[in-house]
């Protein structure tokens, strides 16, 4: 008999951490690895930062997997099932999505392969500012077989027994671990074997986030950049993408006001931003990007 593939789903609110433990998965894990991406956002932004390491990625288009993609999930499984064969396949999901609908289509429709476990990133940072944890996120803290405590770097203790205690709350099963940029031990996360099972899920998921693409071919002056990140307006909670300056080209990541910056060779400046309301902003967003434009 046919061995049946694992995989692994990676999920956690937006800019929680699951790209930098998919790049940790990728550096530290020596098995043929398949992935699986499903981004928010008209531009792909992660596939292209994991890209050109010897792996294979398949992209799930623009819409939330959890919703509108399940046909195209279960094709692309097939596909990388035939062509690749890997050891295993890891699907990262948006971080607006729900993962029961997933879950469950892995474990009833998929029967080439088993679903390992659920893994899911929490921002510690980001649960210190926004302290509330809405539908999804609990949904995704629920359904979890580990979670990754991340960010503790950013918070301090009192606050990551308060984060702790919310989490064992919703979920008082699966092992949570805290980290910085995910670092964890890669032999904790395979081989989970998950025996839960997901019942059908009623699924009325309206994500409450929208989100609008730039791009340009200009260079950008850094300095104002620079100025233009840390006065993002706050209806944006996670911006990310590539940036051109004169000196070179990097990797910006924004989650709930707080920035960075990457090297990153890219040939021209992608940015996506994601938030509620955007709306009111997108414009305003926009003219202040190109006056950062040279
Ligand atoms: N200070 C700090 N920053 C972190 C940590 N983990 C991740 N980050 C940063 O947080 C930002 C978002 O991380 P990602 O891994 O892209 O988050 P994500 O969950 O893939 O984001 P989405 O796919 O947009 O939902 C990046 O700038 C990371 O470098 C951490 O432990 N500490």
């Amino acid at each position: 008999m046919k061995t049946r593939t694992p995989i692994t789903v990676i999920t956690g609110p937006l800019g929680s951490g699951k790209t930098t433990l998919l790049r940790y998965i990728l550096e530290t894990v020596p098995r043929k690895i398949a992935i699986l991406m499903n981004e928010f956002g008209e531009i792909a932004i992660d596939s292209k930062v994991i890209e050109g390491k010897n792996i294979q990625i398949a992209e799930l288009g623009g819409g939330c997997v959890c919703c509108s993609l399940a046909g195209e999930f279960e094709a692309a499984v097939e596909e990388i099932l035939e062509t690749i064969q890997p050891d295993l396949i890891v699907v990262e999901t948006t971080g607006v999505a729900e993962p029961d609908a997933l879950v469950f289509d892995i474990q009833e429709t998929l029967n080439q392969v088993i679903l390992d476990g659920v893994i899911t990133t929490i921002d510690a940072d980001g649960l210190v500012k926004y302290p509330q944890i809405g539908h999804t996120s609990r949904l995704q803290i629920e359904w979890a077989d580990f979670i990754l405590l991340n960010k503790v770097d950013l918070v301090n203790e009192e606050q990551l027994r308060e984060i702790e205690e919310k989490l064992i709350e919703i979920n008082p099963i699966a092992p949570i671990v805290k980290t910085e940029r995910c670092q964890v031990d890669p032999d904790l996360l395979f081989g989970l074997n998950r025996d839960r099972i997901q019942k059908p899920p009623h699924h009325v998921h309206q994500p409450e986030f929208d989100s609008f693409t730039y791009t340009s071919d200009h260079l950008f002056r850094r300095n104002r950049f620079e100025f233009f990140a840390s006065t993002l307006e706050s209806e944006v909670y996670r911006a990310k993408g590539f940036i051109r300056f004169a000196e070179g080209s990097y990797l910006f990541n924004c989650v709930a006001g707080r920035w960075e910056l990457e090297p990153f060779e890219w040939e021209k400046t992608e940015l996506v931003f994601i938030g509620k309301q955007l709306e009111t902003c997108q414009s305003q967003i926009i003219w202040r990007l190109q006056s950062c434009e040279e």
